[in-house]
């Protein structure tokens, strides 16, 4: 097997992690875990949403979170922000901070299912392809690289096995309209190896291997069988969640992202390069478990805990 020699992971915890939390989670814990998920060598970390805090009161403090985040002009950028930007409204909020509180990457973030694209941003693919362009052009014209995220890309909370075919029409239209990279979404956790590089192959129609990532949810113990089926493919980008964090608030009974910790071992343990210290991450784990009052989800970070105490 040809697999790729090194992966790079996007923690999403802070962002998809916390959405759905119903505890309120300080703007000034978020600022905290993006720190620490940096000092483990995290190079790409989602860290907010500009969505309506209607919809997502959990992401109310994008621009608190960004401007605890600001970097100097100077700073080398070693590390890349990346936002989800739902229409116009967000991006130009996202855009009043000054330069240093800018995100480097914005997520528009689309459905291959019409059903949850209404229930999750209250409007039809189409329409919601017709609300990004003009968000892709004014991040592209102020120099922030476009990522789409494709949700329901094997299966849909309300219209059950979503077929490829439907996720290849997704990718184009993202394509048409300038995003720069796609990531196929499992946002269920349902899918199956077989089934998610079905998924996949029907975005590399459309781009190319180095433009589309993988997204799993792990509800059925799946994730990590969907990326080695993934790398396979010659897949190396990756969402991940520290401590499994997460869920969709459109997408009940889900559970949160894999964990950032069990992929990280997965992938060393295949001789497959991270960047990042499994140790400081579990450690990145428990400091935002503790913060909710719950164990980390990781299978790993229990492991590796367990045996820490002896
Ligand atoms: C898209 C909308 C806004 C449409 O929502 P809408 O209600 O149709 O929008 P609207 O334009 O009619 O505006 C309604 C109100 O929201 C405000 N508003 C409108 N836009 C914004 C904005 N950007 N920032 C702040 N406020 C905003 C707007 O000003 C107005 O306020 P009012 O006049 O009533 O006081 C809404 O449905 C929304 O925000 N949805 C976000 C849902 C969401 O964040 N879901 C989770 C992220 S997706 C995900 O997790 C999946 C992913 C990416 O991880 C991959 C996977 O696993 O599948």
């Amino acid at each position: 097997m040809n697999l790729p020699t090194h992966v790079q992971l996007v923690d999403v915890g802070p962002r998809d992690g916390l959405q759905n939390e119903k505890q309120f989670v300080p703007a000034g814990v978020k600022i905290e875990l993006v720190r620490r998920l940096r000092a483990a060598g995290l190079k790409h970390i989602e860290v907010t949403s500009f969505v309506s805090p209607k919809w997502v009161p959990q992401m109310a403090d994008n621009a608190e979170v960004m401007r605890g985040l600001r970097r100097s002009i100077d700073d080398p950028r070693d590390v890349r922000y990346a936002v989800l930007v739902p229409n116009l409204q967000g991006m130009d909020a996202a855009l009043a901070a000054p330069r240093e509180e800018w995100p480097d990457d914005v997520v528009v973030f689309a459905s291959a299912s019409e059903a949850f694209s209404q229930k999750n941003i209250n409007c039809s693919i189409a329409e919601s392809i017709e609300r990004f362009r003009p968000v892709v052009a004014r991040a592209l014209e102020h120099g922030l690289a476009v990522r789409g995220a494709m949700s329901c890309t094997v299966g849909c909370p309300y219209e059950g096995e979503v077929a490829p075919e439907r996720v290849g029409m997704l990718a184009k239209l993202m394509k048409d309209i300038g995003v720069q990279h796609v990531g196929v979404a499992d946002t269920l956790g349902v899918g199956t190896p077989l089934k998610v590089q079905r998924a996949l192959d029907a975005a590399l129609r459309h781009y190319g291997v180095d433009q589309v990532s993988g997204h799993f949810h792990d509800t059925y113990g799946q994730a990590l069988a969907n990326t080695l089926a993934s790398l396979e493919l010659g897949i190396w980008q990756f969402d991940a969640s520290v401590a499994g964090l997460g869920g969709c608030p459109y997408a009940k009974g889900a559970t949160g992202n894999v964990a950032t910790e069990d992929m990280v071992y997965l992938l060393h343990g295949m001789g497959i390069e991270t960047g990042i210290d499994l140790d400081a991450l579990i450690d990145v784990g428990v400091y935002i478990s503790v913060a909710l009052g719950r164990e980390p989800v990781s299978r790993v970070s229990k492991a590796v805990r367990a045996k820490r105490v002896g």
